[in-house]
């Protein structure tokens, strides 16, 4: 998505993609970061903040992932936490009912050499603090956001937590997203021997700052499924239970970690 700064224009544009999506409904659908609002500023976002569990954002969310019989996940919305907001990412099931909500643990706090400059998310937004793994029925989700790629730790926990398939919406910034995104993707989905799920925002967006896109689903061989190079619209990919039982068996990683040797000089 190239979101604007209207919720309204935005879901409808969900919707329009929804519509769009070619034979063999999915099961899961991710929205990017900050699917709801973009480039409004975060005094903005702060005063739209929904509480969690009621709200016009949700309320529309949980509508579509009835009527289109999905797992929907709501990339990140603001949603109410006091002086601050939460980036949350919230999951609704088929029947519309909210399972699961995640709010970004890491936040950008960064320095970027773009016409933005200094990302000060911490401000304005509450960091979450648990990871938050989500029962698809075909799939355990992992549920991260964005920044929190850089930190593979989060990554283990969540295929500790039992993620077969790991959701990323992002909103990378153009300078960072054309140096590390693939990589980091990748690397994420190879390390975890998981799918990676990483709808991205895409363009220059209405405070002028630019989002890489390359919406990405990566599967746990580190092979590109399905790739948005460029503008807006859904991909999908298959997943495939069985290729990750096979890379987990052959390369059993995940038990051979000698992580806790203690290193003598
Ligand atoms: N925008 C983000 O949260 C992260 C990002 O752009 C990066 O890690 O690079």
């Amino acid at each position: 998505m190239s979101s604007r700064q209207s919720p309204k224009q935005n879901l409808q544009r969900v919707e329009q993609q929804l519509k769009a999506i070619p034979e063999g409904r999915p099961q899961l659908v991710v929205l990017p970061e900050a699917f709801s609002c973009f480039g409004a500023g975060d005094r903005a976002q702060l005063a739209m903040a929904e509480p969690y569990g009621d709200g016009p954002v949700q309320q529309r969310l949980s509508e579509l992932a009835r009527q289109y019989n999905v797992y929907l996940i709501g990339g990140t919305l603001p949603i109410y936490a006091g002086e601050r907001f939460a980036a949350a990412s919230i999951c609704f099931g088929p029947d519309g009912t909210q399972l699961a909500r995640y709010d970004k643990i890491h936040l950008f706090d960064v320095d970027v050499a773009d016409n933005t400059k200094e990302y000060r998310e911490s401000k304005w937004t509450r960091p979450g603090e648990q990871v938050v793994t989500v029962d698809c029925g075909f799939a355990v989700v992992g549920m991260a956001v964005c920044y929190d790629v850089r930190f593979p730790e989060m990554f283990k926990a969540l295929r500790q937590a039992g993620a077969d398939i790991i959701v990323l919406p992002t909103a990378f910034t153009q300078v960072t997203g054309e140096a590390h995104w693939h990589t980091l993707v990748k690397a994420r989905a190879i390390e975890q021997q998981v799918y990676m799920v990483a709808p991205a925002q895409f363009g220059e967006h209405e405070n002028g700052r630019k989002t890489y896109g390359h919406s990405l689903i990566v599967d746990p061989w580190g092979q590109i499924q399905a790739e948005k190079a460029t503008g807006e619209g859904a991909i999908s990919a298959e997943f495939d239970l069985a290729k990750v039982q096979q890379i987990r068996q052959q390369m059993p990683v995940a038990k051979q970690t000698r992580f806790k040797v203690s290193l003598t000089q």
